[in-house]
């Protein structure tokens, strides 16, 4: 069996075309953690069973499963599985959190899981909620990020969005794009401008996916192109997620994110940052003291394909994600509501109310 999905309705319990779509579900016989691999998408819809946490942290370091919210699911049913094959659930959280160091969400799932205790089914179980929980978070970021654009924006609204938020990056209707998609929803989208989003491309093959699926008005466009959109104020908004969020408000995300916020600055644009309040890392003071990750040209290479753009003898510099200071950011968007210019008190008011929830 495999996570109950009600058929003809999205993982969140809307229909759409997206009903297929999915980043991470559980198997129970035999028991896997199966996985939509986003590295072959758009192309191939391809579906890997991880029935070894050696499988599952390989498709976590190699991108077949990402995006900070999918992350923590994988995570979470990452401790179950390795609950069912003679790890700790304390190491296997370990495991799989030394994947990917930047999206705090991977580790803190995994070690809210494996704090459950030793058996399988109560681990199932938490697993299952943090899984269900998640898709109800977007719901409600989706529509407090949709009326946060309506009031400080003209809708029906043109947004530019960066890197993948979708289903494909939170299991749910997303955190940035779930906003975007809220708006189409309620009529009140009059573009989505999707960032292809270098070198990886998420938003070229997996956004522009699921944007297409939904039959959202959009289109790609180059990262470089954003400011001359701007500059021609074709944008009402910039939304993006997160893969940390500092207890500042300094925001780490996607690689591009940073120059996005000085062109929405430049421009008087809102810049909305759109993410569950697991994200917020209140162990981090600020930007500098997020772990950066680095893409090797290899690493690109396998998800593009061999087309080598670049001579032999080159290096590469491919930083993943970079920091936005938190005076470049409008407003933070969580589903339990807007942080408004975000800031160290901001920041710990908003989690206050939850902090029992996030631990
Ligand atoms: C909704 S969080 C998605 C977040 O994760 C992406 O990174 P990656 O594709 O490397 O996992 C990107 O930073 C997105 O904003």
């Amino acid at each position: 069996m495999t996570t109950p999905r009600e058929p003809g309705a999205g993982h969140d319990g809307a229909p759409d075309q997206t009903d297929d779509l999915f980043a991470v579900a559980w198997v129970d016989d035999p028991p896997a953690v199966r996985l939509l691999d986003q590295t072959r998408l758009p192309g191939e819809v391809h579906v890997i069973d991880c029935r070894d946490l050696a499988t599952l942290a390989e498709a976590i370091r190699s991108l077949r499963v990402r995006g900070a919210p999918a992350l923590g699911v994988a995570g979470a049913y990452g401790v179950v599985l390795g609950a069912l094959t003679g790890w700790s659930p304390g190491q296997a959280a370990a495991e799989l959190a030394a994947q990917r160091p930047t999206a705090v969400n991977l580790g803190w799932a995994a070690e809210r899981i494996a704090a459950r205790g030793n058996d399988p089914r109560e681990l199932l179980a938490a697993a299952r909620e943090l899984d269900e929980a998640n898709a109800v978070a977007c719901r409600a970021m989706g529509r407090h990020g949709a009326d946060l654009i309506g009031e400080l924006a003209a809708t029906p609204a043109r947004v530019l969005t960066h890197c993948n938020t979708g289903m494909l990056a939170c299991q749910g209707i997303g955190t940035a794009f779930g906003v975007a998609r809220t708006l189409h929803e309620d009529g009140r989208l009059s573009h989505l401008w999707v960032d292809e989003t270098r070198p990886l491309l998420q938003g070229a093959r997996l956004t522009a996916y699921e944007a297409a699926a939904l039959d959202m008005p959009h289109a790609v466009l180059a990262d470089a192109a954003a400011g001359s959109l701007l500059g021609r104020a074709h944008v009402d908004a910039i939304v993006v997620g997160s893969d940390r969020i500092a207890a500042n408000g300094d925001v780490a995300n996607k690689i591009g994110t940073y120059p996005l916020a000085v062109l929405a600055a430049r421009h008087g644009v809102p810049f909305l940052v759109v993410a569950p309040v697991s994200t917020i890392d209140p162990a981090t003071p600020d930007g500098a003291a997020i772990p950066i990750e680095e893409r090797a040209p290899d690493e690109v290479r396998r998800v593009l394909g061999q087309v080598d753009l670049t001579p032999a003898g080159s290096d590469a510099a491919n930083p993943a994600f970079d920091v936005t200071p938190a005076e470049l950011v409008t407003a933070i968007v969580t589903e339990r509501g807007v942080i408004r210019d975000p800031d160290t008190d901001a920041v710990a008011a908003h989690l206050a109310p939850s902090t029992a929830a996030r631990d």
